[in-house]
């Protein structure tokens, strides 16, 4: 112990080896002097580095202590083995602290910084307090001393054990640069933090502020539809840590478990599903929308006709959302096929108006399949350009060989794209553009599309309202061809099928572009689009599996 004088940097004579398993050093820090006078040492317990303590002299015999009782503990299933270094003999301990004679007491002193401690504390079941959860990445988790299960003691001073969790807050709160912490460790065994590579989408919006189940608002994780999270331990069946994967700090926080939110998503569903809420079955006849973009001429479109059903049946909490999605990431090979490109919106809200401007931006790039329909070939039509015009009969075969991902009957004629003119497309490598009604996105929903499906929605009433108005007079000035109209019904209408589009199916978007002012939506889109080439996207691990 004369050690404990020498030269800062010095490395003390307190180190012992078990089975490589860990090691406990002291390192004289010289530079920094405490107020008392002492000098401060600084502990390491590899391998979890870098060093995580900065303690007085005065405590460094209660630690002494304790950490030569654990290696004797170690020493006891080891005894036959010789371990070098030989241990100098135990010191006294200081007669003024019973307590700490008791088996692993362990003070430990944290440095304050603005970062949060990333522990949590709750009563256990014997009245005392103990460290609930320790957040990964955070700083206790980094100072690797403090554990879940961990008992606590007293906190600066403070005998705790009688507290109520929110009164030893304060007392954290209170202490200025560093805290004590007295506990006794826990007997669960301490696990190293294995770093999960579990990355989900999230694909609800969660707020733990909001959340009164939450064990600990502080310590939750506030998220997004869409954001891309690494679950870092799923220890706890219902509360799992994760981080968002490009967070720097790399703190983790809690976020309600897939079984947790998929129980709670259950519940609401049978609380607010009434018997007319029936969910339809893909690709049929008589549930399955016409797109506008089938005809040509929309001189009878009813706006009402196609979305009268989802206002009528699709309540807003008709649905059975999953939870998380199981993600990867993913990089297009030089020789793959671009992602299949779904553009989802009511009728009339510009997704045929943002695909055609996309189309006309860059044609080499992008494109669009050519539907099928059973009526005549107009005189200025093209076979095979602006449709595959094919016999009533020939039609009916596809349909029950399921070629077509949606089709319809208007005006007595078929109308309807087939997988095969998307696989064109693809085979083109081009980035093919398909709008389609949101139930469709399921049967696309695979390996081969990896489709990226985006949301096309209308900004608010008066906004819809004023850019359409507005629109409507600058192409009365510039075009012959007349504008379509819109009554308020419409935009109501628009707004509220929008609303149950998204409420049912909004889990599978992950793009909502709103179309508000048209240059500014494209330009949007535009840039999305690219984005989605240059960076690395995430899928859904099914999709990399197969
Ligand atoms: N942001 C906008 N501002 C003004 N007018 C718009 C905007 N977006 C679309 N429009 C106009 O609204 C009308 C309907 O757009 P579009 O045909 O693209 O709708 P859609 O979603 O494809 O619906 P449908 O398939 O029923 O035609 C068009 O006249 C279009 O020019």
């Amino acid at each position: 112990w004369a050690a404990l004088s020498t030269a800062p940097g010095e490395q003390l004579g307190v180190r012992c080896l078990a089975q490589g398993h860990f090691s406990y050093g002291l390192t004289a820090k010289g530079s920094n002097r405490q107020p008392s006078g002492h000098r401060a040492c600084s502990l390491t317990s590899s391998p979890r580095l870098p060093p995580v303590l900065d303690m007085e002299i005065v405590n460094i015999f209660k630690l002494v202590s304790l950490l030569f009782q654990n290696l004797l503990s170690v020493h006891d299933t080891v005894a036959k083995k010789d371990y070098d270094p030989k241990l100098p003999p135990l010191p006294p301990l200081p007669a003024d602290d019973e307590e700490d004679k008791e088996d692993s007491v362990r003070i430990i002193r944290l440095v304050k910084s603005k970062e949060p401690l990333g522990a949590t504390i709750k009563k256990d079941g014997i009245g005392g307090i103990v460290v609930a959860r320790i957040m990964r990445g955070g700083a206790a988790d980094r100072s690797g001393l403090i554990h879940e299960g961990d008992k606590l003691r007293e906190v600066n001073g403070v005998p705790v054990e009688d507290k109520r969790p929110e009164e030893i807050v304060p007392i954290l709160a209170k202490s200025d640069g560093a805290v004590t912490f007295k506990v006794i460790p826990g007997t669960k065994e301490e696990l190293e933090a294995e770093d999960t590579k579990i990355f989900v989408r999230t694909l609800f919006d969660y707020n733990p502020k909001e959340d009164p189940a939450i064990p600990c608002k502080d310590a939750g994780l506030e998220f997004r539809r869409g954001d891309v999270l690494q679950i870092v331990s799923q220890e706890d069946d219902t509360w799992w840590q994760a981080r968002r994967h490009e967070d720097p700090n790399l703190r983790a926080g809690l976020i309600p478990s897939k079984q947790l939110q998929e129980r709670l998503n259950t519940q609401q569903k049978s609380e607010h599903t009434t018997p007319n809420n029936t969910i339809q079955r893909p690709n049929s006849t008589k549930t399955t929308g016409l797109r506008r973009s089938f005809r040509l001429s929309r001189k009878d479109h009813k706006i009402h006709d196609t979305q009268a059903r989802w206002t009528k049946s699709e309540g807003p909490r008709a649905r059975n959302i999953p939870s998380y999605q199981e993600v990867v990431p993913y990089n297009r090979k030089p020789r793959e096929s671009y992602r299949l490109v779904l553009l989802v919106g009511p009728s009339g809200v510009g997704v045929s108006e943002l695909k055609r401007k996309l189309l006309l931006s860059d044609p080499e790039h992008f494109g669009v399949p050519v539907p099928h329909t059973t009526r005549e070939c107009r005189r200025y039509e093209r076979k095979g350009v602006e449709y595959h015009f094919v016999s009533r009969h020939a039609f009916e075969k596809d349909i029950l060989n399921h070629k077509f991902i949606e089709y319809g009957e208007h005006g007595g004629n078929y109308y309807g794209t087939s997988i095969d003119s998307v696989r064109r497309v693809l085979a083109e490598s081009k980035v093919c553009l398909q709008d389609v009604e949101p139930h469709v996105i399921k049967i696309l929903y695979t390996t081969e599309f990896k489709p990226y499906v985006v949301f096309v929605k209308p900004p608010a009433m008066q906004q819809l309202r004023l850019s359409r108005r507005r629109a409507k007079i600058l192409s009365s000035r510039n075009e012959p061809t007349p504008m379509r109209t819109f009554s308020d019904a419409d935009f109501e209408d628009m707004i509220k099928t929008a609303q149950a589009m998204e409420n049912k199916y909004g889990y599978l978007f992950e793009k909502i572009i709103i179309n508000d002012d048209l240059a500014l939506a494209f330009t949007e889109i535009r840039a999305e689009l690219a984005r989605l080439e240059k960076e690395t996207n995430w899928i859904p691990k099914t999709w990399a599996q197969a």
